[in-house]
């Protein structure tokens, strides 16, 4: 592998003492999405804001292109994108021209008109940012960006509060920096984002890394297989298990909502025949039944639990 465009090792960063980020270490690689999920509070802004030299870390190292974002940051400042979470961009000027602004700092930018095509942001063109919606607001932080052509862009959940359009326009520029070689690193809820973008995964709680891989390696070193019912709610799961426990297997019930349920553990076509006579015997109704791969959805939930944050 070739020296990682980022690399992090045993970062530490405390806030009043307490430690929000805590020997945590990760690294990015060029023509790669690496996608940084985790629950709220987890650590993950706060890493990304150590790569782009906004916080100074209590400990550890951060190397961005093999220079230190703080010491360096001038020699890094034109190779380098970010998209902060709250926008960061100035208020008081109209979209187009804070573009045009910040393209004209870079040696090579893309063409604005290019890009604002593909990011739709000719509707606002002429509206001042404190006027745009967050959606709006989001594109054009992302087209700051990636307009002077950074060999790594940061971004900080890119497409949320974007709707579904702007999130798929959004995607498409995201493959194809990584395909330019770009190395990406990005801070995502979504799992569907996650999972259709990211090379690699890193899962990141309490400040620690606690899994990492491709969304491959993750969902498959998982239980494989989940049953999902949808019928009605609160149907009784200690008999529930006790009925779809074989010789072979004691899957787990769960209800993940209200009235919608998943199985996991040792799914097989034996589990379904039970749980449908089951079903039956109590006269319910099954509204959705499906045996499907474990997501990277359930992966995260199984690591990071479902208590919130
Ligand atoms: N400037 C600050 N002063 C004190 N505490 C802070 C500061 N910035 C962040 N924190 C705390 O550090 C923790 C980690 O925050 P961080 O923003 O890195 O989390 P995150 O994983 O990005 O969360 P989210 O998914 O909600 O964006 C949180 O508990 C947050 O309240």
């Amino acid at each position: 592998m070739p020296t990682p465009a980022v690399e992090i090792a045993g970062l530490v960063k405390r806030y009043d003492g307490r430690a929000v980020v805590d020997g945590l270490d990760l690294v990015a690689h060029q023509g790669r999405v690496t996608a940084v999920l985790g629950p709220n509070g987890a650590g993950k802004t706060t890493t990304i804001e150590c790569c782009e030299g906004l916080r100074r870390p209590d400990d550890g190292v951060v190397r961005v292109l093999g220079l230190d974002p703080l010491a360096d940051a001038h020699e890094l400042r034109p190779q380098v994108g970010v998209m902060l979470q709250d926008g960061g961009l100035p208020t008081g000027v109209r979209a187009a021209e804070m573009l045009e602004h910040v393209a004209r700092m870079y040696a090579d930018p893309r063409p604005v008109d290019e890009l604002s095509e593909r990011l739709g942001l000719g509707a606002f063109a002429r509206t001042t940012v404190r006027r745009l919606s967050g959606g709006q607001r989001q594109r054009l932080a992302l087209a700051a960006a990636v307009v002077g052509r950074p060999r790594v862009a940061f971004l900080d959940e890119p497409s949320a509060g974007m709707d579904p359009q702007s999130r798929h326009a959004v995607w498409d520029l995201v493959r194809e920096l990584r395909d330019e070689g770009v190395a990406v690193v990005l801070t995502t809820h979504l799992m569907d984002e996650a999972e259709d973008l990211a090379d690699h995964v890193v899962v990141v709680d309490h400040g620690v890394v606690i899994a990492e891989g491709s969304v491959r390696d993750l969902v498959a070193s998982a239980d494989d297989r989940t049953l999902r019912l949808d019928a009605t709610p609160g149907l009784d799961l200690a008999t529930l298990a006790v009925a779809l426990r074989t010789s072979g297997s004691a899957p787990e019930v769960n209800e993940i909502a209200p009235g919608s349920y998943t199985v996991v553990g040792g799914v097989d076509a034996r589990t379904v025949a039970a749980l449908t006579a089951w079903l039956a015997e109590r006269d319910v109704l099954a509204t959705r039944l499906t045996v499907g791969r474990r997501t990277l959805e359930d992966v995260f939930l199984d690591l990071t639990g479902r208590t919130l944050r």
